[in-house]
């Protein structure tokens, strides 16, 4: 069957994961045909090495997609059937600040999770809000899947501000977790667990996972992660995440969120809620996460793309696709071709949790056709989880009632809230830095 070709634009060019995916995407033209890919950032400079290198790959593996780069939002966002956005508003010097913040008061400096997330959180709303805004101008058919963080939050300020909009928010953290567990299985792919789940994004928990013929696999796995969490149990690493040091550390971590709920398996982002002692403990507040990226990751990419400019070819390139690219493409593919695919997503609840407010947005299974997303029915959470969920959620609409209203109470209510903040007087000193921090990005505050 001869599948018609979409077009694309990634906007945020000059991320780090863009060249990944835009090889995915060359990779799978029999699978998800491209008619025209377009790059779009806001910052010329760093996407043009970026922009260069793809132009290469394309041309070299895929000539007959139409291939350009621009900082011009009527050219990126024309003519479009999706819109893959990962931004990252402030870059990662921001990021230093969101994770050095935090830890300066010991709290927990974390992207997504506590104070550092929440200062991000009030960067990334307008912009994100921005890109919906062009997409609905210039092709209004068109879907924005949208990894950029904090998912939760984002998805939020979706969900209020343009209730109406093709946007679907994902995260990519559960399938990298299910790539480990089916590693640890032995089985093929990550695609080929099936699961029950719920929560909030970077906040949820499994509850089943069975093969494709319906076996149980949770009592092998709970038995792995009891002793080892989501690494391996020999030094034979398959994941290529788990070769650095933080990430494998945190599927180790694993086991000791295991140990709270032994009926469930857990997101690994659970371990900052958890644990936030021994996270601040084992953090070094002159050199975080940010710095780690830009040192490998960031450095890495942006090397490599100049190094293909340089030779004029990617024919011997390092870049390769991942399970981040794969989740976005096999979403896209699902909605383009009517798969009716079952996927983690984060989406309105809607009665999928039963004893969630259905305005919640939640991250569940979803089946996901042309129609769009349905979340599957997970039934009621346990106490403990609806406890943290509570909490949790409430601190993610408060971010978003404190950006709409410029309200300082309502941000200091925030931070207060979060688990990880120990008392309302660290969340104000907290607070007053962050605002500092922010003030070229954040709405002025009252
Ligand atoms: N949801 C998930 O599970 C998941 C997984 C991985 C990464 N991410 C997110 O993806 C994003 C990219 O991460 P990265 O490390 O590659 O960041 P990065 O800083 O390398 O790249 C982000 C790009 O976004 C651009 N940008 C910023 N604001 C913009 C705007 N308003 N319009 C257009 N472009 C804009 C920047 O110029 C930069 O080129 C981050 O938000 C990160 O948290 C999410
Ligand atoms: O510290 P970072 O920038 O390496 O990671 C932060 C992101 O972590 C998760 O994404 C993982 C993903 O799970 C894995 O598959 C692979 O693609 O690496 C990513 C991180 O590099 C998380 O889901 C994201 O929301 C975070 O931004
Ligand atoms: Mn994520």
């Amino acid at each position: 069957m001869s599948r018609e070709k979409q077009s694309v634009v990634i906007a945020g060019g000059g991320s780090t994961y863009t060249a990944s995916i835009v090889m995915l995407l060359i990779e799978n033209q029999d699978k998800f045909p491209l008619r025209k890919l377009r790059l779009y950032d806001n910052d010329a400079q760093r996407q043009e090495p970026i922009g260069k290198a793809c132009e290469i790959i394309v041309k070299e593996r895929a000539p007959e997609v139409e291939f350009t780069y621009t900082t011009d939002p009527e050219e990126g966002f024309s003519d479009v059937d999706f819109v893959m956005a990962h931004i990252r508003v402030g870059g990662l010097p921001m990021r230093e600040k969101d994770e050095k913040i935090p830890l300066k008061y010991g709290v927990v400096g974390q992207e997504t999770c506590g104070p550092g997330g929440i200062a991000y959180g009030m960067r990334s709303i307008p912009d994100v809000i921005e890109l919906i805004d062009y997409m609905e101008k210039y092709s209004p058919n068109a879907w924005m899947l949208n990894y950029s963080n904090p998912a939760a939050i984002v998805a939020e300020a979706t969900r209020r501000l343009k209730p109406d909009s093709k946007i679907i928010n994902i995260c990519d953290m559960p399938v990298a977790i299910k790539k480990s567990l089916a590693d640890i299985l032995g089985l093929d792919s990550e695609n080929d667990i099936v699961d029950r789940y719920y929560g909030l994004n970077h906040f949820g928990w499994w509850t089943e996972m069975y093969d494709k013929d319906g076996n149980d696999l949770m009592p092998q796995l709970k038995e792995h992660v009891k002793k080892y969490g989501y690494a391996s149990a020999n030094d034979d690493i398959t994941n290529p995440l788990l070769a650095e040091a933080s990430w494998n550390d945190t599927f180790v971590k694993a086991k000791d969120l295991y140990a709270l709920d032994p009926d469930t398996l857990p997101n690994t982002y659970l371990k900052y809620y958890y644990y936030p002692d021994y996270v601040v403990e084992h953090a070094n507040p002159n050199h975080t996460r940010a710095n780690e990226v830009m040192e490998h990751r960031e450095k890495n990419v942006f090397e490599e793309c100049r190094r293909i400019v340089e030779n004029g070819t990617a024919e011997d390139t390092s870049i390769v696709p991942g399970e981040h690219a794969e989740f976005i493409v096999q979403l896209a593919s699902a909605l383009a071709y009517n798969t009716n695919e079952r996927m983690l997503l984060i989406v309105k609840n809607n009665g999928a949790i039963s004893n969630l407010d259905p305005e919640y947005m939640v991250e569940v299974p979803c089946i996901v056709s042309k129609r769009g997303v349905e979340p599957l029915a997970m039934g009621p959470v346990p106490t403990f989880q609806k406890g943290l969920i509570e909490q949790q959620v409430s601190v993610e609409r408060l971010v978003v009632d404190a950006y709409l209203e410029k309200s300082y109470q309502k941000l200091w209510q925030a931070l207060t809230l979060s688990k990880i903040v120990p008392s309302a007087s660290v969340a104000k000193e907290l607070l007053d830095d962050l605002i500092e921090a922010n003030k070229d990005y954040w709405p002025e505050l009252s």
